[in-house]
């Protein structure tokens, strides 16, 4: 079976896992485009065999990036909306999916980036963490009414992500000042708005994001700084209704210390967490496209959105 993937799933599947393709909302976008080209240049000849070729592609995907749930969430869309009695109608379902999966998506962003807009005030300073389009979004939509916004970047070691969210600020003309992740606490008196993306909003309000996320909730709400969370309910991660955790991803430990380096230390045990957990108490809001919620009511939409939600996923079949 694997030789009818397509090698545009198995290209993305790479990138992802690579890191090449990265970002919640990004990652979603990439796998669902992925698995309509697997759907278009599929020369399955019965249903059975289209409808076990998308499943395998979908699985694929899934087995990348454990955490940022806007993945499985993604593959779940598209693979709910597969309907037919025919190849070519199983095809069209699955292709027209993706174009409405994807369209919902940049629409939610676009909706999130307003709302969370009306939360800053002209003359404001933010401070990021990584690099989140959800929040960049928010950021676009405050200069577009016309607000003066400044930002303390984080540069969020290993991989540095801060460097592409201040390319992005820098390219709208926000002012940037670029800090090491330990100087955070620092510059939180010179800030108005912590303002992050996730990767996964637990049912009790919980925000799983980039690793240093919780830390520097916990230190902006010591300083009295509001801690802002923008992200689409694609983030919101349907599991933890039913008592499931988020499993956090560990990474290469050569992210942290490169081989030389290693050398150099000698025997070292190294970990390389990519995400951690915020608790809601240090939240002061969750920015979606349907609203802005205290973390704690999050789990009411979720019920609403995820009502027919079972463990049983659609690849597994
Ligand atoms: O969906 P958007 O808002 O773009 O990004 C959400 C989150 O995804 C990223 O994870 P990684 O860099 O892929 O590990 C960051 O943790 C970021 O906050």
């Amino acid at each position: 079976m694997e030789r009818d993937i397509h090698p545009a799933v198995t290209d993305a599947a790479d990138d992802i896992a690579e890191m090449e393709i990265r970002g919640a909302a990004t990652i979603a976008d990439a796998a669902a485009a992925a698995l309509g080209e697997q759907a278009e240049a599929s020369e399955a000849e019965t249903p059975e065999a289209f409808r076990t070729e998308i499943r395998t592609a979908a699985r694929e995907l899934h087995e990348t990036r454990p955490t940022a749930v806007s993945l499985p969430n993604a593959l779940r869309y598209v693979l709910r909306g597969m309907r037919g009695e025919t190849v070519s109608e199983l095809r069209a379902s699955v292709i027209e999916g993706v174009v409405e999966f994807r369209r919902e998506l940049d629409h939610a962003q676009d909706n999130l980036g307003q709302i969370g807009a009306n939360r800053l005030r002209d003359g404001d300073t933010i401070m990021t963490h990584c690099h989140s389009t959800d929040a960049l979004s928010c950021v676009r939509h405050a200069l577009e009414d016309g607000k003066e916004i400044s930002a303390i970047v984080k540069e969020t070691r290993p991989r540095k992500q801060g460097h592409i969210t201040a390319k992005q600020l820098r390219d709208w003309d926000v002012p940037v000042t670029l800090i090491v992740d330990n100087a955070a606490r620092r510059y939180l008196d010179d800030t108005d708005h912590v303002l992050v993306g996730a990767d996964s909003i637990a049912a009790d309000g919980s925000v799983i994001n980039k690793v240093g996320t919780s830390g520097l909730a916990v230190n902006a709400r010591e300083r009295g700084v509001p801690i802002m969370v923008a992200a689409q309910t694609l983030k919101f991660h349907p599991g933890t209704m039913t008592g499931h955790t988020v499993e956090i991803e560990m990474r290469d430990e050569a992210e942290i210390l490169p081989d030389d380096e290693r050398e150099e230390i000698g025997d070292v045990t190294v970990e390389n967490p990519a995400f951690d957990v915020t608790p809601p108490r240090y939240v002061d809001a969750i920015v979606t496209e349907r609203g802005q919620f205290p973390p704690e009511s999050v789990v009411t939409l979720m019920r609403e959105l995820f009502g027919d939600y079972h463990a049983s996923e659609p690849w597994e079949r």
